[in-house]
């Protein structure tokens, strides 16, 4: 069954929120928030150790209104319960997307093709236990039998930043093992990492879904030749393990069979890492601790198929976007964490956000005559006010912004909490009321600068308040984008899960990489030939 195919624009809720929007536009937050005095908890949703107040946002109950019919509309829920079912909602790429399954438990039933996928998952889940236990208890050895130090993850894209993110968000959790991750193919970035290494005591992760991806190739042959220099053939059965979907390609690099760990079609790159994806996760952290992340991130999957959307978390930050981004016309989103373990954050949701819904043909094909995916940025709070926030503040782009926060450090730091904490709700709170003209003169500002340190405030939040940065509640926040990323995919009528957008690039990549050592008989643009010719005569 397709998915539902109804062009947003069209619907009834889109013509009225057209409407509201011109008569909310030029409302100032502060206004709606005297107002009414239960604002805050009218717009909160708490849910297990997540507080989300999105009270600070240019809405009113009819916004939200508007917004939950435009979900019926666009026939969301059915959406839901088709990409639940398995049915092949990757339609371009004639694929189901069950990345839920890799976190459900061993009950659950997931099906693709009418075959329950879930154990296939749970015989993975096991190997990736062993694995990760013979590795960090030290029964599993490199080829001179010293126990493992030091981890490599060779991988890009959606086999390099979930992994990346989660072994840096839960450093406070990890083990002895040193992990490290290599993924462009400059040169220099792989002999870097090289420099650190001992080949005796290092395991190498080979993650590749389809292993046809040139940079993560082109690393792992760098490495075997470095790491051949030291040890024979024999023990790369010892030292090096792949993720893959593709076992032939895996193979003929020379991986032991036992050493391949299966992932599946319909698990996207950039929703993998709850998958054997994630082995370098399990290998930082623990299994146990591999397991919590895929146990939040399970609860959130119940929370989004079967909470009221009224009261759903990915629903209504999916909702609250779209307002912004079709109405308000807002072209960015900025994610904020205020935690340094949440440093990667923003870069892995680039993938997930701006791969999945960067398209502009509609679900039959047709070029699309509204703005979809937004674009998003972001760095950790504090740093972020000394770099940034100063174009959010006074700037005049409208820019959203999910602000995360967690009450309790892990460290126990209660100075610096307490210091980091009263950041995370000034600043929201700053970017709500502004500072009028009154207030900046009652300071006894000289009149002269008073425009220039006028704040117009009104600009939007979502607070994202959790109790503690654990690996359970990691995986709730990964999955909350996921569904909002899913919800926002449904209601612009686009297929989410295919990236045909980066492929062009490869192409081309590789017709000039044959250029270099070849006569050229290719045509291309002057600027393109010029630059080719000047890299041809100085490398
Ligand atoms: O895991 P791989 O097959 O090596 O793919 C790695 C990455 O490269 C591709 O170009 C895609 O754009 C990404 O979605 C993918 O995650």
């Amino acid at each position: 069954m397709a998915l539902p195919n109804i062009n947003p624009t069209e619907t009834k809720s889109w013509k009225k929120l057209q409407e509201h929007f011109e008569t909310i536009s030029g409302v100032h937050m502060k206004s709606l928030f005297a107002e009414d005095e239960d604002r805050a908890s009218k717009f909160t949703i708490t849910w297990d150790d997540f507080y989300v107040d999105y009270s600070k946002n240019r809405i009113t109950e009819e916004t939200v209104k508007y917004l939950l019919e435009l979900a019926d509309e666009v026939k969301l829920k059915e959406a839901i319960n088709s990409q639940f079912s398995g049915e092949t909602i990757n339609q371009t790429e004639g694929r189901s997307v069950l990345h839920m399954a890799l976190r459900a438990p061993e009950s659950a039933d997931f099906k693709v093709d009418g075959v329950n996928v879930m154990p296939e998952i749970f015989d993975v889940k096991k190997k990736i236990e062993k694995f990760t236990n013979e590795v960090v208890n030290g029964h599993r050895t490199g080829y001179t039998g010293k126990r493992f130090t030091d981890i490599v993850n060779i991988g890009i894209g959606g086999s390099d930043l979930g992994p990346a993110m989660v072994v840096d968000a839960l450093q406070y959790y990890k083990n002895h093992l040193t992990t490290h991750f290599v993924s462009n193919v400059d040169g220099d970035h792989v002999n870097e990492v090289i420099k650190k290494l001992n080949p005796e005591t290092t395991l190498f992760v080979i993650v590749s879904k389809t292993f046809t991806t040139q940079e993560t190739l082109s690393n792992a042959n760098t490495i075997k030749s470095w790491f051949l220099k030291s040890a024979d053939e024999a023990a790369i059965a010892e030292h090096f393990v792949a993720v893959s979907t593709n076992i032939a390609n895996v193979k003929a690099f020379g991986i032991d069979e036992n050493n391949i760990f299966p992932m599946w079609d319909w698990v996207g790159g950039r929703f993998s890492l709850w998958s054997a994806v994630g082995l370098s996760i399990s290998l930082s952290v623990g299994y146990n601790n591999f397991e919590n992340l895929l146990k939040g991130a399970h609860k959130m999957d119940e929370h989004f198929k079967n909470e009221d959307f009224s009261n759903n978390i990915p629903v209504v930050l999916a909702l609250i976007s779209v307002w912004y981004n079709n109405f308000f016309k807002a072209e960015s989103e900025a994610v904020i964490p205020y935690s340094q373990y949440l440093n990667q954050f923003a870069t892995y949701l680039q993938q997930g956000i701006m791969e999945s819904n960067g398209k502009s043909v509609d679900r039959n094909g047709n070029p699309i005559d509204y703005q979809t995916g937004t674009i998003i940025w972001g760095e950790p709070g504090t740093n972020a006010q000394h770099a940034f926030f100063q174009l959010i503040h006074q700037g005049t782009k409208l820019i959203p912004a999910d602000f995360i926060g967690f009450t309790k450090s892990l460290h126990n730091n209660k100075d610096h909490q307490d210091k980091l904490i009263s950041n995370f709700l000034a600043q929201t709170e700053a970017l709500l009321n502004g500072k009028t003209k009154e207030d900046v003169l009652a300071e006894g500002t000289a009149d002269s600068l008073v425009p220039f340190k006028v704040f117009e405030g009104n600009k939007p939040t979502n607070t994202v308040f959790i109790n503690k940065l654990s690996p359970e509640s990691l995986g709730k926040l990964i999955a909350m984008y996921e569904h909002k990323i899913f919800v926002q995919g449904i209601i612009w009528n686009i297929f989410s899960y295919d990236q045909f957008g980066v492929e062009l690039g490869k192409q081309l990549a590789n017709k000039i990489l044959h250029e270099f050592n070849n006569s050229a008989d290719s045509v291309h643009d002057s600027s393109t030939q010029n630059l080719l010719n000047y890299y041809r005569g100085i490398s």
